[in-house]
């Protein structure tokens, strides 16, 4: 039983191949090195450079490896850029989605776990969302994964295919150990850009609106540490093995913190301070969501990396030792 895992030269990817590496297994990773980066995938992984929607491809690979689960994270992953450029992520998140379920029914591939997101909620108008909330992504993003969940529960109804989609809500930190972390050039995520700033990598970041209905006026997210949520991959796996039972499950901490707030939090831990621009609102952008998690957590999901202190300290370190390796 070998597990594939696409995207696995990137951000989450990477850590979920660590994550099954630590506990001695070695899985094989697919990617088109887009965004992903080959000194991310540790020597001993089998790596295949290639597209997610290469059916014959992943079917080369599935009878060669024997592959019985595929992780599919391989996806174009910006709201913005989706907002203006949507075809290339129906492409790439969506049509390639496609491809990959036909290669992986072709292949009689058994499981199949999916890296959705919390933008397939949109702007929800309450405190906390849970898996049974009505979907309404604000993006194209959003959209082109909720159109991939729509594909993968009928591929299981057709095919018997199980899966598990594991909505995710904003995921950052890095390895605790500082084997991995984000290096996606020019990275637009929230802790990353704050701490590019707090580093001297950027002269000064921006505060995108301070009008939402939130507590301060900027936006709220639900920050959820790469190493629980890579923990939470193993967990939902083995459980579809076990009991065969399809599940859509929301992978956040249940808290949230302001935009502000997480500014704040990388000054005190850098100990530094630096230039905040307050500007417009950024477009597709929910004022505030936060995942209900009981499901993943009735499952056995004891998450240890909480505290957005601790995950701001190993994105630090990565951002730090990110230097020292070039
Ligand atoms: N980062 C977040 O906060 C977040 C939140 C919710 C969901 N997600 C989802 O998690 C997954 C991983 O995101 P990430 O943050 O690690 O992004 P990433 O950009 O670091 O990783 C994506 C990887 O997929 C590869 N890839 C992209 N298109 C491909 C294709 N057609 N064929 C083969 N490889 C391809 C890239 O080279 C990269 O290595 C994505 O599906 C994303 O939608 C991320
Ligand atoms: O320089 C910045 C960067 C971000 N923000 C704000 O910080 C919040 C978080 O933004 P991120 O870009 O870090 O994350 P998003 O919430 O936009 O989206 C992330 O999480 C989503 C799930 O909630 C998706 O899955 C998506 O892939 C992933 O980028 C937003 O209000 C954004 O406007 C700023 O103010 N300044």
């Amino acid at each position: 039983m070998t597990v594939l895992i696409t995207g696995g030269a990137g951000y989450i990817g990477g850590h979920a191949v660590l994550a099954f590496l630590d506990r001695g297994e070695t899985p094989v990773v697919l990617d088109d090195l887009s965004t992903g980066s080959r000194s991310a995938i540790p020597s001993e992984v089998p790596f295949i450079f290639g597209d997610v929607g290469d059916t014959s491809l992943l079917l080369q690979i599935i009878e060669a490896h024997k592959i019985d689960a595929i992780l599919h994270f391989a996806a174009k992953i910006v709201v913005p850029e989706s907002i203006a450029d949507p075809l290339a992520y129906y492409l790439n998140n969506t049509a390639k989605t496609r491809a990959l379920l036909e290669a992986a029914v072709k292949g009689k591939v058994r499981y199949f776990v999916f890296s959705s997101t919390a933008a397939v909620y949109g702007n929800p108008n309450r405190a906390t969302v849970n898996e049974e909330t009505v979907p309404a992504p604000l993006s194209p993003y959003g959209m082109s994964k909720l159109m991939s969940e729509f594909m993968i529960r009928d591929v299981s109804a057709a095919y018997g295919q199980k899966h598990v989609i594991l909505r995710y809500f904003n995921v950052a930190g890095a390895d605790p150990k500082g084997r991995h972390g984000q290096s996606t050039a020019n990275a637009t995520h929230l802790i990353k850009v704050a701490i590019e700033t707090a580093l001297g990598r950027r002269p000064f970041m921006n505060i995108f609106g301070n009008d939402y209905p939130t507590p301060d006026g900027t936006c709220v997210r639900d920050y959820v540490h790469v190493s629980d949520l890579a923990y939470a991959h193993l967990l939902a796996l083995d459980q579809l093995r076990l009991d065969g039972v399809s599940r859509t499950l929301n992978c956040g901490y249940g808290r949230g913190y302001s935009v502000r707030e997480v500014v704040e939090a990388v000054r005190r831990v850098a100990g530094t301070n630096f230039e905040v621009r307050q500007a417009p609102r950024r477009p597709g952008d929910p004022a505030s969501i936060i995942a209900s998690n009981d499901q993943l957590v009735r499952l056995g999901w004891k998450p240890e990396l909480h505290d957005l202190s601790v995950i701001v300290q190993h994105a630090l370190a990565w951002e730090k030792s990110c230097v020292i390796r070039v």
